[in-house]
């Protein structure tokens, strides 16, 4: 292996390449002399796109493929959407570097409507995230909401065809693709509470790749990374590992953070929340037992009944 090479294994959406020719940029600046390839691969999760996520198996369907080409040496690195990224790693593959937040909020998308409040009785909202769909039926039981599925442009085109009255993504994904003016408006953490590691992309490589490894360390953000892994603990207690009703959300202040969670049912009938805070120090013990006080709550019998129905 050339020692002035990374190649990155990719998807093909346009966000998952935007993705990565981010990371080459980065590397690319920082170390002179590297040449940073792009891999582009199609996984199972971007073919099989007419089911629902809940009942394909989640999240790990977008990720595999790029695991087998860091595995078997054809790629060294994979750049991963944070929330998209399985709790646990193949043996030889992790996490080496989380790069600094993008807003991690949700956006409210519409050609007609600035807010959801501003919606009429009944009127039809697109999303296929189980967490965006019951805090938005928790705030409107009265709205209709229709699956929807595909990439970035995907479903700003079908929105455009008139087949919903507004969509909710993530922020992030439109500020990235530069399609930020199609944001109606924002919506605030406390009307829906993001997903694990929304908004944070993060560098997977194999273990024991030290060249890579010191390549890729400039590119880690520490603050991201406390945030991320207290938001990623509290949804591994949970066992939220594929598409779930669940929101989890950081953030730090000087050496303290503070974590919300929040589960719920997807027609929003029930949710439960509760917060902590401590130290940065404890990111990781804090998420497990903000899980720990949610299922105590009540979320256990939420997600039984959620992963009975997937
Ligand atoms: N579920 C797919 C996905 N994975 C990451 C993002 C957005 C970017 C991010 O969260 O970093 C999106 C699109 C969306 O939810 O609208």
């Amino acid at each position: 292996m050339s020692q002035n090479l990374i190649r990155i294994a990719t998807r093909k959406s346009p966000l998952a390449m935007w993705q990565a020719e981010f990371v080459k940029a980065e590397l690319e600046k920082i170390h002179e002399g590297l040449t940073v390839e792009l891999l582009p691969m199609s996984t199972k999760g971007d073919i099989i796109l007419d089911t629902p996520l809940a009942k394909v198996g989640g999240k790990g369907l977008f990720v595999k493929e790029l695991e087998v080409a860091m595995l078997e040496g054809e790629a060294d690195i994979a750049v991963h959407s944070m929330k998209d990224v399985p709790v646990e790693f193949p043996e030889g593959l992790g996490l080496e570097v989380i790069c600094e937040r993008e807003d991690p909020r949700d956006a409210f998308v519409s050609n007609t409507y600035k807010t959801i409040e501003d919606l009429p009785q009944g009127a039809v909202v697109g999303t296929s995230s189980l967490r965006r769909q019951c805090q938005i039926r928790a705030a409107r039981p009265d709205l209709v909401i229709k699956d929807l599925r595909g990439n970035v442009g995907t479903r700003l085109a079908k929105l455009d065809a008139g087949n919903y009255d507004a969509i909710i993504l993530a922020a992030a994904g439109l500020k990235r693709l530069k399609l930020e003016e199609r944001i109606a408006s924002f919506i605030s953490a406390e009307q829906s509470l993001p997903a694990n590691g929304q908004g944070a992309v993060g560098i997977e490589c194999r273990t024991d790749d030290a060249r890579v490894k010191a390549l890729l360390a400039p590119l880690e953000h520490a603050e991201t990374r406390m945030r991320v892994i207290a938001e990623r603990a509290m949804n591994t207690r949970l066992e939220g590992g594929c598409q779930v009703p669940i929101g989890a959300y950081a953030e730090i202040d000087g050496d303290t953070i503070n974590l919300r969670g929040l589960v719920g049912n997807p027609d929003g009938s029930q949710i439960i929340t509760a917060s902590t805070t401590g130290s940065t120090a404890d990111a990781e013990k804090l998420g497990v037992a903000l899980a720990e006080e949610l299922l105590e709550k009540g979320a256990k019998t939420i997600l039984d009944a959620v992963y009975a129905n997937a």
